[in-house]
């Protein structure tokens, strides 16, 4: 059968990440998940003096952004991609409140747009490959078979990344997660580059009332279908 794109758009925190690595698995695609590539250009950004609090140094950053390599390997004891930035596992640092609350601001930045989504076309020049983010649909892959987009309520999408956080032992407060939330989804959508939009050929997904389970045989649906007509 031949290979498609698939691409998952939608607002933070919504299971996007969820759907897609489980679909990829199942149909031997790689996944590819651009928001972590967002968040590892933020964490450099924490650690190479770029941040002055909220400011960010942006000439510093332009001068840097094509030194700062992003790629992914699959962690055999999780079965899932590892991130990392310019050669170092970075995958747990990236997820940290601190990266959460400054990475909006980042991924707003054009030239950080531009190298990213270069980054991103080259891993799915061959197709076959399914990623999740937030303008895959629109302008990483704006000719993807197959485009979703998926939305829940800001307070469910928050009380499943404190469930998350709570079961891996974390320090997690609700009202911090749920305001985080919507800062992100605010400035994702209202950025002048690639904002956060359905893509008009996008099939929507709210599954604020959908389980795992429900959204996973859903999304396996619309595959069957999309990749039986190819
Ligand atoms: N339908 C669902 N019901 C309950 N929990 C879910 C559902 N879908 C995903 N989750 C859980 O919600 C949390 C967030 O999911 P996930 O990381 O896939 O979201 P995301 O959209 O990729 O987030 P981000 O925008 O931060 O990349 C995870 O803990 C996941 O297990
Ligand atoms: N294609 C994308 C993906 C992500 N972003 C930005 O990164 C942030 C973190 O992404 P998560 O998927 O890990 O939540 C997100 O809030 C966006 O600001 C993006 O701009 N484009």
């Amino acid at each position: 059968m031949k290979k498609i794109t698939i691409a998952i758009d939608g607002f933070s925190s919504c299971g996007k990440s969820t759907m897609a690595k489980d679909l990829a698995r199942e149909v031997g695609y790689i996944y590819i998940d651009s928001g972590a590539m967002y968040r590892a250009v933020t964490l450099y950004s924490i650690e190479n003096g770029i941040f002055d609090g909220n400011d960010i140094d942006t000439e510093k950053l332009r001068k840097e952004i094509r030194n700062i390599r992003i790629s992914f390997r699959l962690n055999p004891a999780t079965g899932r991609p590892d991130t990392y930035l310019n050669g170092v596992n970075v995958e747990n640092r990236i997820r940290t409140m601190e990266v959460s609350s400054k990475v909006s601001p980042i991924s707003a930045l054009d030239f950080v747009r531009t190298e990213m989504v270069a980054q991103q076309q080259a891993m799915g020049k061959e197709k076959g490959i399914v990623m999740d983010g937030r303008d895959i649909g629109t302008t990483v892959f704006p000719e993807a078979e197959l485009k979703i987009f998926v939305t829940a309520t800001p307070e469910i999408r928050a009380q499943r990344r404190y469930d998350e956080l709570k079961a891996k032992g974390q320090e997690a407060s609700f009202d911090e997660i749920l305001e985080n939330v919507k800062q992100r989804d605010y400035i994702d959508q209202h950025r002048d580059v690639s904002p956060l939009r359905k893509a008009e050929d996008a099939l929507l997904l709210d599954n604020t009332n959908l389980t795992i389970e429900q959204q996973k045989e859903w999304l396996f649906e619309q595959f069957n279908k999309v990749s039986g007509i190819q």
